[in-house]
């Protein structure tokens, strides 16, 4: 029997820096713990530091293990000059620059891939640094097994929260609805413009991004791109906006300032994930396409340029019947950016 309760228990004890236990692993979660918790978890001061495979790629220990596996966790031998500071400096690349990482660290077996794996994994979710200590048999706040946490994912239990109308600056008769999921917290929104007509709706997919949606970053084309499809929207016949709360493509605000804080050092917005230990693009669009399926829409044509946005509507039975070109002027803040997506994320620019 799984139980993505306890997924969701266990995220909230990870956030507040409490040890988790997955199958047999004790974990504890560096980025909120602290030297203290440290202590009561593991008074013998043994236990390994638990890192993603793109964090132990930098760290040039991914290769340390014979047959070594792509994207599998690597285990880092608890040296004695590993205390908690020098944990914090491994699990965070921003630090490495601040804080050359002396070691040696040497990489060992790792006890219980599938539990560990899903220990990341469930990090990843909680939009925390994929870092832990870990005991073999260390007690946690919430006990849980890898199925409990694919069962939390696969759950998309979305339904709709409530429905207004809702005047905007492109659409004086727009309708907003808000749905909500037990899963996550994040509140996702569409807008409705015009009348349905027959016609497949012009679609839009925004994922949330703070920094350019209300502050104006240049660094990305988020701001534009939203007003802009609103405009497109409002011209059309019909359409909706789906204002989707996936945060800096599913990693959330504060790892996406740390992949910025990585781009400060030089990376590009694809090594900046990477080398934080996530996927590329960690958006899940079947979000998407629940949220059009309960508006009663099954074919759209979709504003876009990502052809990864098409796949993942129609991988979750939404016919895509055209792909609109969203295309914005750049400026010399996104420009690499821009020119990124296009040449290492197959964007069509
Ligand atoms: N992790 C990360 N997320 C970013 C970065 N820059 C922007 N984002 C996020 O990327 C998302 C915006 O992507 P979209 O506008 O949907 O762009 P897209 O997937 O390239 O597709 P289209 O714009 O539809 O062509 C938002 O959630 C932003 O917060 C970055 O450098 N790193
Ligand atoms: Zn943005």
């Amino acid at each position: 029997m799984t139980n993505p309760r306890l997924a969701a228990r266990a995220i909230d004890a990870l956030r507040r820096g409490w040890p988790i236990r997955i199958g047999t692993l004790g974990l504890l979660p560096i980025e909120t713990a602290d030297p203290v918790r440290l202590a009561a978890f593991d008074p013998e001061e043994e236990a390994p530091v638990l890192l993603s495979a793109g964090r132990a790629e930098t760290l040039k220990l991914a290769n340390q293990l014979e047959a070594a596996v792509p994207d599998a966790p690597v285990l880092v031998d608890r040296a004695p000059w590993i205390d908690f500071a020098t944990a914090t400096a491994l699990a965070d690349p921003q630090l490495d620059l601040a804080t050359p990482l002396k070691g040696p660290f040497r990489a060992i077996t790792v006890i219980a891939p599938a539990d560990a794996g899903a220990a990341l994994r469930l990090a990843r979710v909680a939009g925390m640094l994929p870092a832990f200590f870990v005991r073999s048999g260390g007690q946690g706040e919430v006990t849980l097994s890898p199925s409990d946490i694919d069962a939390h994912e696969d759950a998309i239990r979305l339904s709709i929260a409530a429905r207004a109308r809702l005047p905007v600056a492109h659409a004086e008769d727009a309708e907003i609805v808000a749905f909500r999921t037990p899963e996550g917290p994040g509140e996702h929104v569409a807008l409705l413009i015009g009348s349905p007509n027959g016609a497949p709706p012009l679609v839009r997919l925004h994922s949330e991004c703070l920094t350019g949606d209300a502050l104006g970053s240049l660094k990305c084309d988020c701001g534009p791109q939203l007003d802009a499809a609103l405009k497109a929207i409002a011209a059309s016949d019909w359409g909706i906006l789906l204002y989707l709360r996936q945060e800096g493509r599913g990693i959330g605000l504060v790892n996406k300032l740390r992949a910025y804080a990585l781009q400060d050092q030089g990376f590009d917005t694809v090594d900046a994930n990477t080398r934080l230990g996530f996927a590329i693009d960690a958006r899940d669009f079947g979000v998407a396409a629940r949220m059009l399926d309960l508006l009663g829409q099954r074919e759209v044509r979709l504003l876009t340029n990502n052809p990864g946005k098409v796949q993942g509507l129609e991988a979750h039975g939404i016919r895509v019947a055209e792909r609109v070109p969203h295309f914005l002027p750049t400026n010399k803040h996104n420009e690499q950016y821009l020119a990124t997506k296009r040449d290492r994320t197959g964007h069509q620019l």
